[in-house]
């Protein structure tokens, strides 16, 4: 679902923030990605999300790549990417309800469609009675797990997580892993940027490791991703 090859990201002439990076995370896996601060943890998400472009190598989401891929399908490879960030970004100025609604606004889907998107999403992670809430007046969990419905209400094949724990105390994060489990089990492929050592060993799951822009274990050996 998700398949690095030889993708090394450079961002001036002097500075490789990726050097030579491949693994394949296949349909329902979650795995983690972790590695000291400036290690390249985010330019390896970026470059999932088309927001960065690698310098060589290439990119591929659902067999397609990405490298390649003309701007103007940009947005449309993005839907099919959920992403979670540490500090949530909700708009305070709104509902819970129109918070995770936001993503479906731009595809057009109709009032109705939109009212049971968002309530089943609501549903999974378990705040369906606070759907008229502004977001303000929940604890540092449940908007944590608002920006969750809101990445996954478009039903996308691929979860991302930036530190998504980051502020969370270890019952709450916990909790959280336990939705991320959730949706791989239905089949969603998800990677989780940590640097929460011990979250990490507690879930005993695929861990990529970057070292200043090396991928020095969890990659896909360059044989073996290619059957050799
Ligand atoms: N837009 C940019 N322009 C120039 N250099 C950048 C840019 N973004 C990142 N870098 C550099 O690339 C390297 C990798 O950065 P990156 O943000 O990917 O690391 P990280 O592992 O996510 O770090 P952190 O855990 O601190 O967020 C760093 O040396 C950083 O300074």
């Amino acid at each position: 679902m998700i398949e690095f090859r030889q993708v090394t990201k450079r961002y001036d002439s002097d500075h490789t923030a990726l050097r030579q990076v491949n693994f394949h995370l296949n349909r329902g896996e979650l795995a983690f990605l972790t590695g000291h601060s400036g290690a390249g943890k985010s330019t390896l998400l970026k470059l999932i999300m088309v927001m960065e472009r690698p310098t060589a190598g290439e990119v591929l989401v659902g067999g397609q790549r990405l490298n390649s891929m003309p701007r103007r399908q940009i947005p449309y490879i993005r839907r099919h990417i959920g992403v979670v960030f540490q500090n949530h970004q909700l708009l305070f100025d709104r509902t819970v309800f129109d918070n995770v609604a936001m993503p479906l606004h731009v595809t057009g889907a109709s009032p109705d469609a939109i009212g049971r998107r968002v309530r089943a999403a609501l549903d999974k992670v378990g705040l369906l009675s606070k759907e008229k809430m502004n977001p303000m007046q929940l604890s540092g969990g449940e908007q944590q797990r608002v920006g969750i419905a809101r990445a996954v209400v478009n039903k996308p094949p691929v979860l991302l997580a930036d530190e998504p724990t980051g502020n969370l105390d270890p019952e709450l994060s916990a909790d959280i892993m336990q939705l991320f489990t959730q949706f791989s089990q239905v089949g969603v492929t998800v990677l989780i940027a940590s640097h929460d050592i011990g979250l990490i060993n507690d879930m005993g799951r695929r861990t990529l490791t970057l070292d200043h822009g090396e991928l020095v274990a969890g990659g896909t050996p360059w044989g073996e991703q290619h059957g050799l």
